[in-house]
């Protein structure tokens, strides 16, 4: 298990194609809704990016980091950035304005 986390290229494709699809169903459905009910879509959004940016960023690092320390060391990276990223998303959702909502103050005219 832990070994698959940090070879996330590893973990099946066809799993990894139904996290592009939960990232690009889910991020309009949480922008389209408002306050409590862009909730459900924020956090399942809060899961299924950092999960498909690992497995993504992970095929990644196999194609093009072949030298087995450095392959090593930008896989533990990953995996700190795919942590640091899911504690970060889980406390906007959680405590702030949420994903989509601040998705959508980008286009919010600033006071
Ligand atoms: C709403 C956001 C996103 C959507 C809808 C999305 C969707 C997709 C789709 C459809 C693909 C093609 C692969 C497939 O057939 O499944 C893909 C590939 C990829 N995505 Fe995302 N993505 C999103 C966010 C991100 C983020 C934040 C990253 C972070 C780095 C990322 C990294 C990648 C990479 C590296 C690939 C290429 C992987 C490979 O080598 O095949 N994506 N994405």
């Amino acid at each position: 298990m832990a070994s698959k986390l940090i070879n996330a290229d590893l973990i099946p494709a066809s799993f990894y194609h139904k996290t592009s699809i939960a990232a690009g169903v889910l991020l309009p459905l949480g922008v389209f809704t408002e306050g409590s009910l862009s909730l459900p879509f924020d956090l399942l959004l809060g899961v299924a990016l950092p999960v498909h940016s690992h497995i993504a960023c992970n095929y990644v690092i196999a194609d093009y980091i072949k030298p087995p320390a450095l392959n090593g060391a930008a896989r533990a990276g990953m995996m700190a950035v795919t942590a640091v990223t899911l504690a970060g998303l889980l406390k906007l959702n959680l405590t702030g304005p949420g994903l989509s909502a601040s998705v959508k103050q980008l286009w919010k005219k600033s006071e």
